[in-house]
């Protein structure tokens, strides 16, 4: 554990959260809940609950950015992301450190997620230039025509884990399309989404346009998704947030992009250096405390790798520096809450009940704050709570396989598919793995994941639609034919 303070984090004062309601800022409202530094429970702020009044007057505000909006030239829309990106870039230090402050993720993960919001924005601002409709074949005097046009108002939900890369590919998305956007970002981690926001502002984006609230989700997202301004709904979320927006949407006949939750199975076959595959797993397990949609969770491994890859994966989990995400040398934050902490220490001794082994971490750790120790789990009963739950923390399941149909079986037996990897040194397997895994995307020998110009998304519960690649705004536009006669009438 480390609690010392490093110093190369521009010491600026934690922001003033505020709602953004049609281009006013607004502070004085009552407070919906407090800001918590998840690294020593320090109060960094308050978060001000819109009222009913302040809804209504993003929706009627949103319906007039729209208006604009959509009648804005797409380069003209390009220039106000693309320069929105510039001023994130510009203070990416100091919105690191509002992230590490209020999120608790290292500092260099804080600004790294700054530069991948920008990169999303940049995507999506060359992409707002190429919305293309179509001419359809058609006889003299006619004209057959398919018009991509922006859907509407979007309502949008994003989470505390990645507060700034989240919005920035949703409203880059939605904004290069022509849209205009309620935000409601969570409520954990709002100094993110106003420093997001605030750059929007500063670009350029007119009033309306973009409008943010915080306060109580049910409240908001009744309110938002039943009123005929919103026209789509969006949300990077839990699935079972996921499934209350869904149903709502449904209900007010409205299409959804949901990014959900996952539980990433890693197939790691025969023949593969256990030890080696187990360092890049390490890597990428204990990322941001494992608190990421597509964090490697259950590690399926061949029998015969199986003991050099537990070993070297415990290994490497014991010697991971927990601690303040400004302390020099951290690499594991704090989890987001004391409930976090609560819900992993659960799984953790419910899987070790039914059996597992627990090689390395399995416990709180700390004084202060709501850290817990890289955990490593072996022979983990396919019945543990952790096989089937998203832990959405610092914690590697780990099982062995025989055959590949068995591993095939297990990683596709969850009602989730998200992210998924495979390592492997036979075409032949990595061919039957990339077409039988049930997933949105795959990584075969590494473990990285889609950035902005692939599709990311799930199957099953994690989600429906994609967001980012070369369909990014398709999720924003709706179709119009058009048939038109040039004769007189
Ligand atoms: N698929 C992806 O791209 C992706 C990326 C990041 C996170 N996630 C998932 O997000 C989850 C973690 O984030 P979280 O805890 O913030 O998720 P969450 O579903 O609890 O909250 C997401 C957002 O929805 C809001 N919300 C919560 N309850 C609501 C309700 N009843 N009505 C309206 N809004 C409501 C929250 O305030 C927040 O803004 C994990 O399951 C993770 O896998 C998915
Ligand atoms: O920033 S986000 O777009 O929400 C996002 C989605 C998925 C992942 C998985 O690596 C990370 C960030």
């Amino acid at each position: 554990m480390n609690q010392s303070s490093s110093t190369d984090a521009p010491q600026v004062a934690y922001p003033r959260i505020a709602l953004f309601v049609d281009g006013e800022w607004i502070h004085d409202r009552p407070a919906f809940c407090e800001v918590r530094n998840p690294s020593d429970d320090t109060v960094l702020g308050s978060v001000p609950g819109a009222i009913p009044a302040d809804l209504e007057r993003a929706l009627q505000s949103a319906a007039r950015g729209f208006a604009l909006w959509r009648d804005t030239p797409a380069p003209e829309r390009a220039r106000v992301l693309l320069c929105a990106a510039e001023l994130l870039r510009a203070r990416r230090d100091e919105i690191g450190r509002t992230i590490t402050l209020e999120q608790g993720k290292p500092y260099a993960d804080g600004k790294t997620e700054v530069e991948r919001a920008c990169g999303f924005l940049e995507w999506e601002a060359a992409q707002a230039l190429r919305v293309y409709g179509s001419v359809l074949p058609s006889e003299p005097r006619m004209q057959r025509l398919v018009f991509k046009q922006p859907i509407g108002p979007v309502a949008a939900f994003t989470p505390w884990n990645v507060p700034i890369s989240s919005p920035g590919r949703k409203l880059g998305a939605a904004l290069a399309a022509g849209c205009s956007v309620i935000l409601k970002p969570s409520e954990f981690t709002p100094g993110a989404a106003c420093a997001f926001v605030q750059c929007l502002q500063e670009a350029g984006l007119p009033a309306g346009v973009v409008n943010l609230v915080f306060g109580d989700p049910v409240l908001i997202s009744t309110t938002l998704i039943a009123s005929p301004v919103i026209r789509m709904v969006t949300l990077t979320g839990s699935v079972q947030v996921g499934k209350q927006l869904s149903k709502l949407a449904g209900e007010a006949m409205k299409p959804v992009l949901m990014e959900l939750g996952g539980h990433a199975p890693v197939l790691v076959c025969a023949g593969v250096d256990g030890a080696h595959v187990a360092q890049q797993a390490a890597a990428a397990k204990m990322r941001m405390a494992g608190q990421i949609c597509a964090s490697p969770t259950r590690f399926i491994v061949h029998r015969s790798v199986y003991d050099s890859f537990v070993s070297e994966l415990s290994r490497i989990a014991r010697e991971l520096r927990v601690g303040d995400g400004f302390a020099a040398g951290v690499q594991v934050g704090p989890l987001m809450n004391a409930r976090r902490v609560a819900a992993i220490e659960g799984l953790v001794q419910d899987a070790q009940a039914r059996g597992a082994r627990v090689v390395a971490g399995g416990q709180r750790i700390g004084q202060r704050g709501c850290f817990f120790a890289p955990t490593v789990l072996a022979d983990v009963p396919l019945d543990a709570m952790a096989m089937s739950e998203e832990p959405f923390g610092p914690l590697a399941l780990c099982v062995a396989f025989d055959t590949l149909d068995e591993a095939l079986a297990l990683a596709n037996s969850l009602p989730l598919g998200l992210q998924a990897y495979a390592f492997t040194n036979s075409l032949e397997d990595a061919e039957r793995i990339g077409r039988e895994l049930e997933c949105g995307a795959l990584s075969i020998n590494h473990m990285g994941a889609p950035g902005a110009d692939a599709p990311f998304g799930g199957v099953k519960d994690s989600g429906l639609g994609r967001e980012s690649g070369p369909g990014s705004l398709e999720a924003f536009l709706v179709t119009k034919t058009v048939l038109q006669k040039t004769t007189q009438v």
